[in-house]
């Protein structure tokens, strides 16, 4: 009888992954059965439920097995084959004995050939099928010591299973795109020690476990076919017994080049050494130490240094510890717990300690060390390494220390990264940008915050390495030549802790948890300036008595309204506490949602004008907003005057962020903030409408831009000339608002014009106040008036994704979908 290709084809697929043909039959006979002869389930993503069935047997009926492949074994040579029958019980009987006959044969074990080229598992699991928990093993290396040395004996788990033999399997060089990733081996190591029902503790393994006092490998040391694949949604509790170098493995360089940066900039890596807590104390390596496993499994401390200078500082801690009210302490409330325990179990009474500064001094030893020795001429040539202790951004808790000594930057924000300044300025070729990695710990413990039903922190952070190899938050440090970075990316780096540059009240950071993009580069102003042309008008002399309070002092708001709060009804907009009076702020609320109730028509429109065409097309209409008039110069008030809010400055936490909606950067809070909050105004190059209508001549179709503001709030008063008739375009210089995204309706922004310097209102500052309490991480949104079904518009219109039930696109997608379904 011809042999079965279909037994054959399992008999080699289960060859191929290392699994003894003796195991093969007894599963497939259970599974032809099962699946009544349906080969097509079998064979369904290579035979995954039959290796996942023949797993399970090793796990459950190990011993049994065992003796029945042993008498089938014996049984099998002298089984005489059926002759062919309909009968059920027989087919099955037939194609067992086929099975017989083809393990006879000399299989040739094909070892992946043809599975080399693809860089998944035979196993890898998908959502169709049943899920596997068993993580899939890539690589007969694996079984290989440490440092690639193949050990002699095949070694046994405790629990007396013969180790299942990996296929050779060399990882292929986009595995990282694929969803897959090297994964840190030590992960693996603790997932087995969680699984305790799998090894009996008087019965100790002999393989290489993660003791304490065992520095790992570093990862330049590892061969690449070394790589351990976690597909990354598997568990990864249960885990084999194998034998292998215990290394952290960081992606492949191959991996950050295809996708991290922009301009293909070539990526380097790290070495990691990875101490469990007991290990590093005073940064010692003490080999004898041996913790309890309870330690290990505690809390961990990763060093990651890289031949290139940079020095990063994990603290970790299992989240199998914690209570059911655990919750992630704020950085301040580590390091001041921290520095007592220095104080009274370590006796450090120096008044100058610091833990930040004793973090700071292990980079600087790190780069002294490393500069004093013979290293790699590629080495000197470093040009920063960051420090950047205790980022917190939403999730504080960990610190996070990477050094940079080129980075000039000392500050410290409460809801930003404090970047410490080295002691030592180092003077070194130009030749490299280091970009580090400013949220890796940070996000993977949030993280592991996120996931607590899996045990352990490091298990989350492999995760989300896997999920996103290339994810800006991996541990991974770039070097990148700085030949091959745009001015734009070096300065975005520069500003990363502040966009602002100092310009104002408050530090602005920006973050990128899903790209690797930088904000795009602009100037940044503080206040409006004049491109060119701009007519504006600001002199002392045009501010008559009517519009200043020249006889107030201290602070106008606790007095009885003046002259200044003449113009917004005789009461002034702020309250005492620098908030928007309701009934004002509900008003200027009104106003921005009903728009058409509030129009008014020029006669002679400036933006008609400037198209040359004369005036062929009516005014489209303006909105006739309320002006809040704030105390001026030529008031009597103080600078801390209750009327004087705007020009005060920002003085909101906030955060510029990539959307996850598509809508690319956006503005955040990172503190809650009360309805009537002043927030920002929109700032950027004072440009009269006909220097706006040349611009975006220039710049068709997809330029740069943002959204320009018209002040065209006064264009009422009678014949407004070009040159008075002004906007703001923040597309080269601007503010932090040029990041604020638009809502359609119910944004939580409001736009109010201010009057200051100008009673004319030609020139007027456009400020935004929150329109309801934000909360901390909101993104600020403004409704931008567009109406999205003007053809006509200047400037390219976006696809608007705000997400509001009111969005006004939507209508429209859903008006056109409407009126196309009723043509049809
Ligand atoms: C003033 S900018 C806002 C900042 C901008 N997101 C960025 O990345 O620089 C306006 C641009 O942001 C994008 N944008 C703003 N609101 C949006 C929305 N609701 N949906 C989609 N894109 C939006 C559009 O590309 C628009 O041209």
């Amino acid at each position: 009888m011809a042999p079965n290709k279909r037994v054959v084809a399992a008999y080699r697929a289960m060859g191929s992954l290392g699994i003894d043909e003796s195991k093969v039959k007894s599963a497939l006979k259970k599974l032809l059965k099962v699946f009544d002869k349906n080969w097509e389930l079998i064979e369904a993503e290579n035979y995954r439920v039959l290796a996942d069935a023949i797993f399970e047997e090793d796990d459950n009926t190990v011993p049994k097995l065992k003796k029945k492949i042993q008498s089938d074994d014996v049984h099998s040579t002298c089984h005489s084959l059926p002759s062919f029958s309909n009968n059920q019980e027989d087919e099955t009987e037939s194609e067992e004995a086929q099975m017989h006959n083809e393990r006879a044969q000399p299989l040739k074990r094909l070892r992946l050939r043809d599975q080399e080229s693809q860089p998944l598992h035979p196993l890898t699991n998908s959502a169709t099928s049943p899920p596997s928990k068993r993580p899939k093993l890539e690589d007969n290396a694996l079984h290989q010591g440490s440092f690639g040395k193949k050990p002699q004996n095949k070694p046994e788990s405790s629990d007396g299973n013969p180790r299942i033999e990996a296929p050779s399997l060399r990882l292929p060089d986009d595995i990282v795109d694929k969803g897959k990733q090297p994964a840190s081996t030590q992960v693996l190591q603790r997932g087995r020690k969680l699984t305790s029902g799998r090894s009996s503790p008087s019965t100790p393994s002999k393989e290489p476990t993660v003791e304490s006092g065992k520095f790992l490998l570093p990862n330049n040391m590892m061969p690449r076919t070394q790589a351990l694949i976690i597909p990354k949604d598997e568990p990864i509790d249960e885990v084999p017994d194998y034998e292998m170098p215990i290394a952290v493995i960081p992606p492949e360089p191959s991996s950050v080049r295809d996708s991290s940066l922009k301009n293909g900039v070539a990526g380097k890596h790290v070495s990691h050494v990875t101490v469990t807590s007991s290990e590093c104390r005073d940064g010692v390596r003490d080999e004898d130490a041996s913790p309890t496993s309870n330690e290990e499994a505690t809390c961990n401390v990763e060093i990651a240094s890289s031949t290139l200078g940079e020095v990063k500082l994990s603290l970790s801690c299992s989240s199998a510890l914690w209570g059911s009210k655990f919750h992630m302490p704020r950085r301040d409330e580590i390091i001041e717990m921290m520095e007592e325990k220095c104080l009274f179990s370590y006796k450090i009474a120096d008044p100058n300690f610091s833990v930040m500064k004793l973090l700071r001094d292990l980079c600087d030893c790190m780069l002294e060390f490393g500069n004093n020795s013979n290293n790699d001429p590629e080495e000197s040539s470093i040009l920063r390494s960051n420090v950047d202790v205790s980022k917190e951004s939403q999730e504080p808790g960990t610190l996070d220390v990477v050094r940079n000594k080129d980075l000039d930057m000392l500050s410290d924000v409460s809801n930003g990264p404090i970047n410490v300044s080295p002691s030592a300025a180092v003077a070194s070729p130009q030749s490299f940008l280091l970009l580090a990695d400013l949220n890796g710990v940070n996000d993977a413990v949030l993280d592991s915050k996120m996931d607590q039903t899996t045990n352990d922190f490091s298990q989350c952070n492999v995760r989300k390495e896997l999920e996103c190899p290339i994810s800006p938050n991996s541990h991974s440090l770039v070097i990148v030549p700085q030949d091959q970075l745009t001015a734009d990316d070096i300065r975005s780096f520069y500003d990363i802790s502040d966009l602002t540059k100092g310009e104002e009240n408050v530090e602005i950071p920006w973050v990128n948890e899903y790209t690797n993009d930088f904000p795009p580069s602009f100037n940044y102003i503080p206040q409006n300036l004049v491109f060119q042309d701009a007519y504006v008008n600001i002199s002392l002399s045009r501010v008559g008595s009517e519009d200043c309070c020249s006889t107030c002092a201290g602070n106008c708001v606790l007095s009885i309204p003046c002259a200044c709060a003449n113009k917004t009804g005789g009461e002034f907009a702020y309250g005492s506490r620098g908030l928007l009076k309701e009934q004002f702020l509900n008003s200027c609320i009104a106003i921005s949602r009903n728009p058409q109730k509030h129009f008014f028509y020029c006669k002679n429109c400036p933006l008609d004008r400037i198209k040359n065409d004369g005036g062929l097309e009516p005014c489209k209409g303006h909105l006739k907003r309320k002006f809040i008039k704030e105390c001026w110069s030529k008031c009597g008030c103080g600078k801390h005057c209750g009327n004087r809010v705007i020009q005060r400055g920002m003085t909101c936490k906030l955060q510029v962020f990539f959307t996850s909606e598509g809508k690319g950067w956006g503005l955040r809070t990172l503190e809650d903030l009360p309805k009537g909050a002043f927030v920002c105004e929109f700032v950027g190059e004072i440009l009269s409408i006909k220097e706006l209508y040349e611009r975006n001549m220039k710049c068709t179709g997809e330029g740069k831009h943002t959204y320009p503001v018209l002040l065209d709030a006064n264009w009422d008063s009678g014949h407004v000339n070009n040159k008075e008739a002004l906007c703001l375009d923040a597309a080269s210089f601007g503010n932090i608002a040029r990041f604020i995204n638009h809502r359609c309706f119910d944004a939580n922004l409001v736009e109010i014009p201010v009057e200051v310097e100008d009673p004319g209102h030609y020139y007027y500052h456009f400020a935004f106040f929150t329109s309801r309490k934000i909360s901390a991480h909101e993104e600020l949104t403004w409704d931008y008036g567009i109406d999205f079904d003007d053809h006509d518009h200047p400037l390219k219109l976006f696809q608007c994704s705000c997400g509001s039930k009111f969005c006004r696109h939507m209508k429209r997608s859903n008006r056109s979908n409407i009126s196309a379904s009723i043509s049809e």
